[in-house]
């Protein structure tokens, strides 16, 4: 496939490191950021442009990666040579009725990937509106196939569902780390220590969750020993309402997705 990323940021750094380790793609770059062109050229050896190319062609690929701020200028800056290249937009909020409208194409599939997408591990909501066709479809899926995990979604909200768990998840994650080698540090372990600590028990819990017959509820009871210390560490989590924050949380994450869609997409 050939491959042009507007915009190369963290989301199309880290789905262009998936590509490149899988190879056979030509990829492009356009980023104004002359810092962040030379970068990308010399980590993954991508032809990194400042403009977007004079025309693209019918079997191309744009995969739009910028802010969705900044989504409408370039898909107006787009347009004029975008031909009919099939156009994958990986932008919170914006739909696909207003990228349409600014693109002058409805070849358009969206996208809410997420950064672990730099290791292999992304996992990726997809939507097609119902006239695009099934090797558009399948090119898509292709590309976010070759950094994780791939699901599509049957109405165009899944993508501010998933938004909300796996597209903002890794910040969740990295949140709830963050905040344990914080406590780790302050009981006196050094910081190396203190990570691999946290991050051998976040992978091992994901691992023991992904292996086991059990659900994670019955995983965390037999942590949980009556009486025990386990016990207090959660029943002090529920009294201050984490559970309850978090799915909080997803449910603002949520509907700022549909806010800036609806900001966004007016004119
Ligand atoms: N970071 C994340 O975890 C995720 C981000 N996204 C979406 O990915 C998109 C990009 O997000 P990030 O990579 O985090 O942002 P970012 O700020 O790291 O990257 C955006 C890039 O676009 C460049 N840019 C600005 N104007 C441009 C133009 N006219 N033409 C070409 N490039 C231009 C900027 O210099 C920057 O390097 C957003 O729409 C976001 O909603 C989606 C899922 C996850
Ligand atoms: O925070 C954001 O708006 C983007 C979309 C999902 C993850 N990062």
């Amino acid at each position: 496939m050939q491959i042009t990323f507007i915009g190369g940021g963290n989301m199309a750094s880290a789905i262009i490191s998936g590509l490149v380790k899988q190879g056979g793609h030509g990829i492009s770059v356009v980023e104004p950021s002359a810092d962040k062109r030379a970068q990308l050229a010399q980590t993954y050896g991508v032809t990194a442009l400042e403009q977007p190319p004079q025309q693209l062609s019918t079997d191309d690929v744009v995969v739009l990666a910028v802010k969705p701020q900044q989504l409408k200028d370039v898909c107006l800056s787009l347009a004029p040579v975008l031909g009919n290249a099939l156009v994958v937009s990986i932008a919170a909020g914006v739909g696909i009725a207003a990228l349409a409208r600014w693109l002058g194409s409805d070849r358009i599939v969206r996208v809410m990937p997420n950064t672990p997408a730099m290791v292999g591990k992304g996992v990726s909501g997809l939507f097609a509106p119902l006239g695009v066709g099934a090797s558009d479809k399948k090119n898509a899926a292709d590309i976010m196939a070759a950094v994780g995990r791939v699901f599509w979604l049957e109405s165009e909200s899944g993508i501010d569902d998933i938004t909300a768990i796996s597209g903002s998840g890794p910040a969740y994650v990295f949140y709830f780390i963050e905040s344990m080698i914080a406590e780790a540090r302050a009981l006196g372990f050094d910081d190396a220590t203190a990570r691999q600590l946290v991050l051998g028990t976040f992978d091992g819990a994901v691992a023991l969750a992904k292996q086991s017959d059990l659900d994670v509820a019955t995983l965390r009871a037999n942590v949980t020993s009556k009486g025990g210390t386990t016990e207090r560490a959660i029943a002090r989590f529920e009294a201050e309402g984490v559970k309850a924050a978090i799915q909080a949380g997803m449910q603002d994450c949520r509907a700022r997705s549909v806010e800036l869609g609806q900001i966004l997409s007016q004119d």
